[in-house]
């Protein structure tokens, strides 16, 4: 993995993935969510996970997953990472990371500086967090809608931190020169509708980041 991380999440076939690994992604994310376009059962996530064979870290996405579901994934998919992306307590949190055995990114919904203060609780508890905007009360799913947020919002936000929400290709770049984040995270910024990965898509957001990250080092 390079220090700047580069995730493509939201991946569903063996095509879109080989896509993701030859752009020089350093985490690919499966998600496990009845209610997403993206949603893979656990033995398809399997298959994919298998495939990957090292070129790039692997991560399965759940939403408020009992412990019977997240045994379930953990053992039919080792992923490197499983990442939290419901309302899991910090509490929650540090159980999941404990009884799945790896590390754990914590996604949190952002639309408000007390949305920030509240991400505090989870600094050291997740290895990682992931920030996202705060979903509609009445959203479908808590995240992969496309939405971006007040990036602005994350100055002093604790860290380490993937950004995520809304970014694509054309405002990575942006992006990760303003935030400075540890890494980026990206699922429908590269489709062509919901679900649908788009190889040029998923090459130009790569590399637009990767640009923005090197010139951030100079
Ligand atoms: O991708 C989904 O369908 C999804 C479902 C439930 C929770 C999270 C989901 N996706 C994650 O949301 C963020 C932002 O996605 P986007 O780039 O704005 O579409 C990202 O971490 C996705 O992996």
């Amino acid at each position: 993995m390079s220090s700047f991380l580069v995730k493509i999440c939201g991946l569903s076939t063996p095509e879109s993935l080989e896509w993701a690994l030859s752009a020089g992604a350093d985490l690919v994310g499966f998600v496990h969510f009845q209610k997403s376009p993206r949603h893979l059962p656990a033995e398809a996530a399997a298959a994919l996970a298998r495939q990957v064979a090292g070129r790039a870290k692997t991560v399965v996405l759940t939403v408020d997953a009992a412990d019977d579901l997240l045994d379930k994934l953990v053992a039919g998919i080792a992923p490197d990472f499983v990442q939290l992306h419901g309302r899991e307590s910090p509490q929650r949190v540090a159980e999941a990371r404990k009884r799945a055995g790896r590390p754990v990114i914590k996604a949190l919904g952002i639309g408000s500086a007390e949305d920030v203060a509240a991400a505090r609780a989870y600094a050291g508890v997740a290895d990682l967090l992931l920030y996202d905007a705060k979903p509609p009360k009445d959203a479908s799913r808590p995240g992969g809608l496309g939405v971006a947020f007040d990036w602005s919002l994350l100055e002093g936000a604790p860290t380490p931190f993937l950004l995520s929400g809304g970014l694509d290709p054309t405002n990575v770049h942006d992006a990760v020169r303003q935030v400075r984040p540890f890494g980026v995270d990206v699922s429908s910024g590269v489709e062509s509708a919901p679900g649908q990965k788009d190889e040029a898509r998923i090459r130009a957001f790569v590399a637009a980041a990767r640009a923005a990250s090197e010139e951030g080092q100079r």
